[in-house]
């Protein structure tokens, strides 16, 4: 049967570049554009899609909040797999178009962000506004009649919706990356690569001193390290918090599993978003004591001791 790729659309967002290098076109495999973060997360939790593409973090400017909110409230869903993707940003505009007529921008929210010393060197006088995602935002300035001057996308969605690049290259960290995380209905986890990356969200029983300590205390106390930790609000109460993280390592692997069983009973909830290979193909490093053959080691010492053969 034929796949279904949902993605963050319209026809060309980062986010289809991002699915096409991660599904670069099983024959079968079919691309479907959605609106918007949720429309992607729905087709997939209604079945209408086996898989769907969506940005998470940005190495400037964060955490894509719409994504993260939806992973962390909505229906569970589960984490598959990652693609890490270099963003370039031009400036794309109708043929003809000069910056001096450039007056109104717009972009995804994550793309002003890190377009904002550019914009404020050389259209310090334009209004910026937001759209669903980049190739959104260079439909709308196609419409005829379109009240937007530019967008910020893509230069492909230029290409796509017969806008010229205006500039290019105008992101203000030219390193820039996005990650992209491909989901799926909760299904057992595949097997660990030995660079996987588990994503999962933490919610604190009661609100004590030390309690943010006791959660990275049971990743410390097992030597798994972190590569992010975003606090999120629950939208029960100012100062309500739950924490976004993501661990080395697999769900499958030892030390992993009892860290999030040490975060199962001290948490007042605990999401698992899925264990997978890491795009950047990064290995733990494993600190003595820490490897499954320690744990199998210390369960039977364990036994031995309960069965009185010491
Ligand atoms: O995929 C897109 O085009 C988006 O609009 C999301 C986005 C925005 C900025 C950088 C990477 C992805």
């Amino acid at each position: 049967m034929s796949q279904r790729y949902a993605y963050l659309g319209p026809e060309g967002t980062f986010t289809e570049a991002a699915l096409r290098e991660h599904a670069p076109g099983p024959a079968d495999a079919r691309f479907v554009p959605m609106t918007g973060v949720a429309a992607v997360l729905d087709a997939v939790r209604a079945g209408d899609a086996e898989a769907g593409m969506v940005p998470l973090e940005n190495s400037v400017e964060g955490g894509v909040n719409a994504t993260i909110d939806e992973l962390v409230n909505g229906e569970p869903l589960q984490i598959t797999a990652e693609v890490a993707l270099p963003v370039e940003f031009s400036l794309l505009a109708a043929p003809g178009t000069r910056l001096a007529d450039i007056k109104r921008v717009v972009t995804h929210p994550h793309a002003l962000a890190q377009c904002r010393g550019w914009l404020r060197a050389e259209l310090p006088e334009a209004q910026t506004f937001t759209a669903a995602s980049t190739a959104a935002a260079a439909h709308l300035v196609a419409e005829p009649g379109s009240s937007y001057d530019a967008a910020i996308a893509a230069r492909i969605a230029g290409e796509r919706y017969g806008l010229a690049a205006v500039a290019v290259g105008i992101g203000d960290h030219r390193d820039a990356v996005t990650r992209f995380v491909l989901v799926r209905r909760p299904e057992p986890p595949g097997e660990p690569t030995g660079a996987d990356r588990t994503s999962l969200v933490a919610f604190i029983r009661d609100d004590h001193p030390g309690a943010l300590l006791e959660i990275l205390s049971e990743f410390a106390v097992r030597g798994v390290n972190l590569t992010r930790i975003e606090s999120r609000p629950t939208g029960h109460g100012l100062g309500r918090y739950c924490f976004c993280i993501d661990a080395e390592g697999h769900v499958r692997e030892a030390r992993v599993a009892e860290a999030l069983m040490g975060l199962r009973r001290i948490c007042s909830g605990l999401r698992f978003l899925g264990s997978y290979p890491r795009a950047d193909g990064g290995r733990p490093e494993l600190r003595p004591g820490t490897s499954d053959a320690d744990y199998t080691s210390a369960e039977s010492w364990l036994s031995a001791v309960r069965e009185g053969r010491r």
